[in-house]
């Protein structure tokens, strides 16, 4: 089983949410043009991290965003996984991944679990108290948000639900990305599969965004590393590479979960 997956590395337009959705659909457009099975967004791209306007821009109840999502996958008869958005539901701010399939349908809804101090997301996000796991052309897969990368229990709880394809939309600034890639690929080695970080581009009032989005197959290379420019790019992955990974060294079955905790 192969997909054709499309990151679109995204410069997000601080505080601009209808700026930011005609850039999307013009990404969405390229990935459909390039006959991608599914395009992945970055992290917060319909406000950025404008944490003290969330209040007038978050998106209400994640209507604008569902909508619009629903509307673009079926059009383009693709899965969008919408990266996330800051997102405004009962008088609480979430930062959070919608994903919609080629029939318009809803596959997950995720809000961030661990915020991210640095970046002020305590202050003003109320945190996700549950994973999501949803199907892309036959190939199961899992969604966390940037900082959630750096709990690899987070990621191998997700991972035990046969997960092939793990996706990680941020806004990683740029005097980390060493760190980046570490991690991601670390999660590729240690749970055997495919690892798509989709990073943006850009700056905002306090941090600057260097992309270097990036996929690791589930031995830990590299297969496409993308600069620091904003850009659709598509690469083809190979999902038997997973199981040819899993059946070489079963780390899944030799787990010692009586041990743990
Ligand atoms: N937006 C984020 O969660 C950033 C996470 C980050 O930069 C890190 O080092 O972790």
């Amino acid at each position: 089983m192969k997909l054709n997956v499309a990151i679109a590395q995204m410069d997000v337009v601080f505080g601009d949410p209808d700026a930011n959705f005609s850039k999307l659909e013009d990404f969405v457009k390229q990935a459909a043009e390039q006959s991608a099975d599914i395009v992945i967004f970055p992290e917060m791209w319909n406000t950025g991290y404008d944490l003290t306007h969330l209040t007038t821009i978050a998106d209400e109840a994640g209507q604008q965003t569902k909508s619009r999502l629903a509307e673009l996958a079926k059009q383009y008869q693709l899965t969008i996984h919408g990266g996330s958005v800051a997102t405004n539901r009962a008088g609480k701010f979430y930062n959070t991944t919608y994903v919609f399939g080629p029939s318009g349908q809803l596959l997950a809804d995720y809000d961030k679990v661990h915020l991210f101090g640095l970046m002020n997301e305590d202050a003003y996000l109320t945190p996700g108290d549950h994973g999501d796991q949803f199907e892309v052309a036959g190939v199961q897969a899992a969604s966390v948000i940037c900082y959630d990368v750096r709990f690899p229990e987070w990621l191998r709880t997700l991972s035990l639900h046969d997960s092939r394809l793990l996706i990680v939309p941020s806004e990683w600034p740029t005097p980390r990305l060493t760190q980046w890639h570490r991690l991601l690929a670390a999660r590729a080695i240690e749970n055997q599969s495919f690892v798509v970080g989709v990073n943006r581009v850009g700056t905002d009032p306090d941090n600057a965004f260097g992309g270097q989005s990036v996929v690791y197959n589930p031995f830990g290379d590299e297969l496409i590393r993308l600069d620091d420019q904003e850009q659709l790019a598509t690469v083809v992955i190979d999902i038997a590479e997973t199981t040819a990974a899993r059946g070489f060294m079963p780390v899944f079955s030799d787990r010692r979960p009586d041990l743990y905790e």
